[in-house]
């Protein structure tokens, strides 16, 4: 018979292939259903292989050893050896293939082409006009060109409207002047402008005989191409070391009175006129369609770093011994204390859930993209507000879950060798980036607090299905028939909080105060409103993702862990049902909680192999596929820099000096 979890090979520890052999689903079924399809799932792994064959994309050292110089060069470094071998790696028109390929060899601390490819490239695809793609889209691809997404200043990032570098149209030369008027209006942050970028897509306020149109994008030459070096008008540099990315570099950008062409505006929706005539776009907001793709691939960008950290803790909690259960002759593996399970699982079951929704959502991007081109705006608010709500979610949700991985690896989780505070740094930076996470759960907030003002006015019939909820009455809950009960709880939830904080705000507002002033006193009601909605939204779709499984092994495991999950959503929303559900009925859905992590204990290492994350992508010795931790783990503690010799230079110099100084 064959194995289920592909993943079990001679030499691994016991306890693992112990698990694995527990598992009741093919891992390679469920990667299919991971990954999107049964081929993608498997190019992803003759990827992999493909890359273990070439030992130059190997790390030259553990990544954690390096220096912030050395980071920066490794990448560099990996990126050409890829672009050598790229023909005999990937399919180089396959935009998943080669974020599988990139993600696997640079790992996920920076590179000089992360921007290149996840904003630079999209933002010429969406507001470059066809013209303008001919003249650079070919040479980005082709990588003649680096580029990046120069948008935050210094003083302003969530507030784009007080943006201060301008870009000012001189009809006389038919051309922008983009200049820097302080230092709070220095570009602040963009990845891959300090050092490694020579254009940009530059985001600035375009103004036309002393109006200010805006924040516009614009094509901008940064650095000579020959050369490298900045170009006459240009400050350019690296904003120094962050919590995570430091492989990469985050720039800062100042111009002074810097020239571009007129046809340099990305002019596919806006236009300016050789004479000065502004040409409006048809959405006064399409200039922040690049935020939108990458807020749209949040979902499962944030969803496979939690499958990371889970992945590490996971398998590590099941080759840790420590304590006893019944057999007091052997330790027990961690993973099976009922706190540890409580821990780890309902974070599997959001891994899945946030990948789910995250294919859904990328959907509904890409059909957007294509109505825009057709000239049909009329779906932008809605993606605009679902995307802003989710990405805060869920970049929230996966920090919560990565800091419990940690926790969940005890003192060994703490050491560098796990990798997961790397992974932890690397996703947080996503509650920051694309919006800080309150003012996007804002702008949610907004759009919900519209929607109750339709109802308000009769107009129910016009709201859109994901919100057509708020418009109904409860009904009778009936916990014993599973997932679309629960998520009737949600919809009471998220309906109840959302009139609350509007009538809030609209009482306050009602009372004499101003709108802005009601707003900011009832924004803390609001975020809960919205962060409920997009939990919803979450919940809805992993529903309807398990739902439309075919193979019956791979649909049973995934319906025990939506099990985890909705009894777990609930149990921790439990605040906002209290009107809803008696105190018997929580007691009930916490016993199911306990009774779906026991459920789910057989299949947990075999859900996280079933990422199929390479021990090379997961540059953790904890995680390791084999389970062999303890000997890697002093492995890499011998390899350490500081272990090259007995003796260190601080010691001979200073520490020695003092102990003999002592003596006297
Ligand atoms: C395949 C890709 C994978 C991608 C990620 C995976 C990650 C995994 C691994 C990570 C590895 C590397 C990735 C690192 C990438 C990092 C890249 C980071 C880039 C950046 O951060 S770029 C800078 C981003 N900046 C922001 O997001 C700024 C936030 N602020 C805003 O967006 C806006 O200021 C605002 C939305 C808060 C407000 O806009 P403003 O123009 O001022 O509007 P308002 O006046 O407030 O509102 C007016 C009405 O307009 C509506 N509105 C606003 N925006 C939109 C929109 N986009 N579409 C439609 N409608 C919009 C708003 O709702 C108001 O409507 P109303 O009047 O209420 O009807
Ligand atoms: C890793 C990383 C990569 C990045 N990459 C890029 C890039 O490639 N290109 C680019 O252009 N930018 C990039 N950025 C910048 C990023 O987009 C901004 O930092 C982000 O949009 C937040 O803006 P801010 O820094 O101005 O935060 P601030 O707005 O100053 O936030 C500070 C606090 O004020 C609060 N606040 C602000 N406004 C409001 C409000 N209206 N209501 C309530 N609270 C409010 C926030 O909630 C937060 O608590 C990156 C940032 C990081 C961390």
């Amino acid at each position: 018979m064959t194995a289920l979890n592909k993943s079990i090979e001679p030499g691994d520890s016991p306890d693992l292939t112990e698990e694995r052999a527990s598992g009741t689903f093919d891992t390679n079924a469920m990667a299919a259903v991971i990954y999107g399809s049964d081929k993608f799932a498997q190019r992803r792994r003759e990827i992999s292989e493909a890359i273990s064959k070439i030992p130059e994309l190997a790390d030259s050292a553990p990544l954690p050893f390096l220096d912030r110089f050395g980071k920066v060069t490794e990448g560099s470094r990996k990126l050409s050896v890829i672009l050598e071998n790229i023909d005999k790696l990937i399919d180089p028109s396959s935009y998943e293939e080669g974020l599988h390929l990139y993600t696997e060899v640079m790992g996920m601390e920076g590179h000089p082409l992360a921007l290149h490819e996840v904003m630079f490239i999209p933002a010429l695809i969406a507001q470059a006009s066809d013209e303008q793609q001919v003249k650079w889209l070919g040479r980005a691809r082709r990588r003649e060109i680096i580029g990046c997404y120069a948008q935050t200043e210094m003083g302003h990032g969530s507030n784009l409207r007080a943006l201060e570098t301008t870009a000012t149209y001189s009809p006389e030369t038919q051309e922008f002047i983009l200049h820097s008027p302080t230092i709070t209006s220095l570009k602040w942050w963009p990845g891959a402008l300090g050092k490694s970028a020579n254009w940009a897509v530059v985001v600035a306020n375009l103004i036309i005989r002393d109006k200010n149109y805006g924040p516009h994008p614009f094509m901008v030459q940064l650095r000579d191409e020959d050369s490298h070096e900045p170009l006459p008008g240009i400050t350019v540099g690296d904003i120094g070391p962050k919590m995570a990315f430091n492989g990469g570099d985050n720039g800062f950008l100042g111009f002074r009175n810097y020239r571009i062409p007129r046809e340099y505006l990305l002019n596919r929706h806006a236009k300016v006129e050789a004479d000065g005539r502004y040409v409006k776009p048809p959405h006064a907001k399409i200039n922040h369609s690049a935020m939108i793709r990458v807020r749209s691939h949040m979902a499962t960008g944030q969803g496979a770093l939690l499958a990371h950290a889970l992945v590490i803790a996971v398998r590590y909690s099941a080759v840790r011994r420590q304590g006893y259960l019944e057999d007091k002759s052997r330790e027990v593996k961690v993973l099976d204390y009922q706190t540890q399970q409580h821990r780890l699982f309902p974070s599997i079951a959001r891994a899945y859930a946030f990948i789910f929704c995250g294919f859904e959502t990328i959907r509904l991007y890409d059909q957007l993209l294509i109505d825009v081109q057709n000239g049909n705006t009329s779906g932008m608010a809605d993606l605009h507000a679902l995307t802003s709500g989710l990405k805060s979610v869920v970049t929230y949700q996966t920090g919560e879950g990565i800091e419990q991985a940690r926790m969940a690896c005890g003192g060994h989780g703490y050491s560098m060798a796990s990798y997961i505070s790397e992974i932890y740094g690397v996703a947080i930076g996503g509650c920051t980036y694309e919006g800080e996470n309150m003012v996007m759960l804002l702008q949610l907030g907004r759009y919900l607090v519209k929607s109750i003002e339709m109802i308000q006015n009769g107009k129910s019939r016009e709201l859109g299905p994901m919100v057509a909820y708020l418009a109904e009455n409860e009904s009778e809950i009936d916990l014993n028939l599973g997932p679309n009960e629960y998520l009737k709880v949600f919809e009471y939830a998220a309906r109840n909080q959302t009139w609350r904080a509007t009538e809030k705000f609209q009482k306050l507002r009602n009372s004499g105060m101003s709108n802005e002033k009601a707003w900011n006193q009832a924004s803390v009601e609001l975020t809960r409103a919205s962060r409920l909605h997009t939990r919803l939204y979450i919940m809805s779709t992993f529903i309807n993702h398990v739902g439309s499984i075919v193979d019956q092994k791979v649909k049973g495991v995934l319906i025990d862990l939506l099990n985890v999950h909705v009894t777990y959503e609930v149990m921790d929303i439990g605040i906002y049902v209290q009107g809803l559900l008696s105190s018997n009925q929580m007691d009930l859905i916490r016993n199911q909680l306990y009774v779906s992590l026991e459920t789910i204990r057989p299949n947990a290492v075999s859900l996280v192999d079933s990422f199929q994350i390479s021990d090379m992508q997961l540059r953790s010795v904890l995680g390791r596929r084999d389970g062999n931790v303890y000997e890697n783990l002093f492995k890499w503690a011998k390899s350490s820099p500081l272990n090259k010799t007995d003796v260190l230079p601080s010691v001979t110099q200073y520490l020695k000096p003092m102990m003999e100084k002592s003596k006297l």
